[in-house]
């Protein structure tokens, strides 16, 4: 049912209900504007996929007839240029009534939603957390100029205005704040993308791995009547594997430098007071704001712990800091610190936050879906050989969908930055902008993510919506890597190092898990959360009968993985 604002009814707010019979595939989006006064949707077509009511409608805003791209009765009139709506409100307090806003009284989604509505416009100046002025990009037309870098410079802009001090990283500015233009930009994007292609033969068996140990603890814990919480479980799932797999070396293995079960917390630590301001604790707002969002906590609060991911890097990291000198004439120190930010901050921290995100959308929709991944996946398996290998998991369509609709609906990463190069002009669906040399732009990744000009039930979890022809359609929609899901990474962009390697292990984590298991069930989400994240917590694991014919169970089967499978 979609809700339509005609002219005669935008101003009384009134409100013609239509029911849009969207064929699949013959939906069709028509251009439109958002009505300053109702905040609703203005549309300038109204009507089934058939017959188009060409009412012209006025947009209050730009004065200017709209009609519907979908009946293409005439060419889009240009764009009129305004001047940003919004404001960064008294020096100060305008900052600080924002991040109040922001982080206690209306909360992330509904901050951008309401200044949406408010000023009619998915462009909009308001003060990013903790304090930082900047031009908000809701919607996915403006959203690309981000990843213009001939528009836009993304030195020192990865956390936007906020630049923590290098004593967290060995004094250097890492690679996740440089612009591609910096000199060194491309020789350490070069060094991690090497890395994570020189070890593509360790992924599958090391995730194997990491994945039956957790689970093997999940089972124990449910059996024990005990809690079974992979969002907690899954910080050290993902830091073994990633250590196992790049550096070589498992971080809980007895040695001089070993992290033991540390590892989380240290990385924790450490990200935690780098990044103090723009985080919630889960304190109360009082203390939160006094003593974390007001001003930057000093490298001396966890020196140690630094020194201790430091040590195990430099001790272990042997053939990665071997292929930094001799490939890209690195230096060992400044190699250590850009992959334990890269490994900790870039790849640690972003699957921590997706792997539970794909457990949840998959488990809250759990009857019909199980059914359809499980058998795609054990269809798979069972046609290349009884493995869970790179061709089986090519061959997981269902699989790959499920997992970009989590990133589009749930990207751990939720918003990207830049400066203005030079004085711009920028667009949204409806109208353009002049923005000056220098200005902030701040991408809200989860607003641009549910554009309804571009997605059907924009809100709505639709495993199957990147699927097939019409899912590949989309995928220049699929922002989650900071660049379109169809481009790909480079040492010249500043697209993710690891896109491929992150829907790879997304995929690896359900694949195994309806392997191992028939079903799952979740334990049901308390509603007021108190500003932490959702603990992700297991309810069931339904394990697999073991299979008549192998002499092995699956699981078992799993994790007799080797490099010989990755064929
Ligand atoms: C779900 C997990 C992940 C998400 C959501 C994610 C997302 C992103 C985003 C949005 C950026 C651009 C940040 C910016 O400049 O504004 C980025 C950069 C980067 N990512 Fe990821 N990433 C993830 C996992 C990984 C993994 C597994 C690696 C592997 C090492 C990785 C390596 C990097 C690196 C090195 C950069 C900096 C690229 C550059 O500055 O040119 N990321 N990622
Ligand atoms: C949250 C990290 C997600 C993906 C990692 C990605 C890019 C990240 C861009 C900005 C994140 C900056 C860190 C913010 C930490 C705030 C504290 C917290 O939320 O835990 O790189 O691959």
């Amino acid at each position: 049912m979609e809700v339509t604002y005609l002219p005669q009814e935008a101003s009384s707010a009134g409100i013609l209900i239509s029911t849009r019979l969207h064929a699949p595939g013959k939906a069709r989006r028509s251009s439109f504007c958002s009505n300053p006064i109702s905040g609703g949707r203005l549309l300038c077509h109204n009507g089934t996929p058939d017959q188009s009511l060409q009412q012209p409608v006025m947009s209050r805003r730009c004065n200017k007839a709209h009609v519907c791209a979908a009946c293409n009765s005439s060419a889009q009139h240009p764009k009129p240029q305004e001047s940003i709506p919004g404001s960064y409100g008294a020096p100060f307090i305008g900052a600080l009534r924002d991040r109040l806003d922001f982080f206690w009284f209306q909360g992330e989604d509904e901050f951008f939603r309401k200044r949406k509505e408010r000023y009619g416009s998915t462009i909009f100046r308001v003060n990013f957390v903790p304090g930082m002025p900047g031009i908000a990009l809701l919607d996915q037309k403006s959203y690309l100029v981000l990843y213009d870098p001939t528009k836009v410079d993304k030195h020192d802009t990865f956390v936007g205005a906020l630049l923590p001090k290098t004593d967290f990283t060995g004094g250097y500015r890492v690679l996740a704040y440089l612009d591609p233009l910096h000199p060194k930009h491309a020789i350490l994007k070069s060094f991690i993308m090497e890395l994570i292609k020189s070890n593509s033969s360790r992924i599958l068996p090391e995730f194997a791995t990491a994945f039956s140990e957790t689970f093997n603890q999940m089972e124990t814990a449910l059996s024990e009547g005990r809690e079974a919480n992979f969002s907690s479980s899954v910080k050290m799932l993902v830091l073994d594997f990633l250590l196992r797999a790049i550096v070589h070396r498992d971080p809980r293995a007895v040695g001089a430098a070993a992290l033991g079960d540390d590892g989380p917390s240290l990385l924790e630590s450490w990200i935690a007071v780098q990044f103090a301001a723009i985080a919630q604790a889960g304190l109360p707002p009082i203390l939160e704001e006094i003593f974390l969002h007001s001003f930057p906590l000093p490298f001396s609060l966890i020196r140690a712990n630094y020194q201790r991911i430091y040590s195990f890097f430099d001790t272990y990291a042997i053939e990665a800091l071997d292929v930094a000198k001799e490939r890209f004439d690195l230096e060992r120190d400044e190699a250590t610190h850009n992959l334990i930010f890269a490994i900790g901050v870039n790849a640690w921290l972003g699957l921590i936050k997706l792997l539970p995100s794909i457990i949840f959308y998959v488990g809250k929709n759990n009857s019909h879906l199980h059914d359809k991944l499980r058998g795609e996946i054990r269809a798979a398996v069972a046609s290349n050989g009884g493995r869970l290998s790179p061709k089986a998991i090519e061959s997981m369509p269902l699989v790959r969908s499920t997992v970009l609709e989590v990133l589009r609906l749930a990207s751990p990463a939720k918003y990207q930055y830049a400066r203005a190069r030079k004085d711009l002009i920028i667009e949204s669906h409806d109208a353009s902008f002049v923005v000056k040399k220098g200005e902030l732009l701040c991408g809200c990744l989860s607003m641009a993510s549910r554009d309804p000009v571009i997605f059907e039930n924009p809100d709505s979890f639709i495993p199957e919506r990147f699927e097939g022809g019409d899912g590949e359609k989309l995928l220049p929609h699929l922002l989650w890597s900071n660049g379109p899901e169809h481009l790909h990474t480079t040492s010249q962009n500043k697209q993710c190092a690891g896109k491929d390697l992150v829907i790879l292990i997304a995929s690896l984590l359900l694949a195994h898990i309806f392997i191992r298991y028939d079903t799952f069930e979740l334990v049901d989400q308390p509603s007021s959360a108190a500003r932490k994240p959702p603990q992700i917590c297991f309810k069931t694991l339904q394990i697999r009968a073991t299979d008549p014919t192998s002499d092995l169970n699956w699981a078992q089967r799993i994790s007799s993985i080797s490099s010989s499978d990755q064929t």
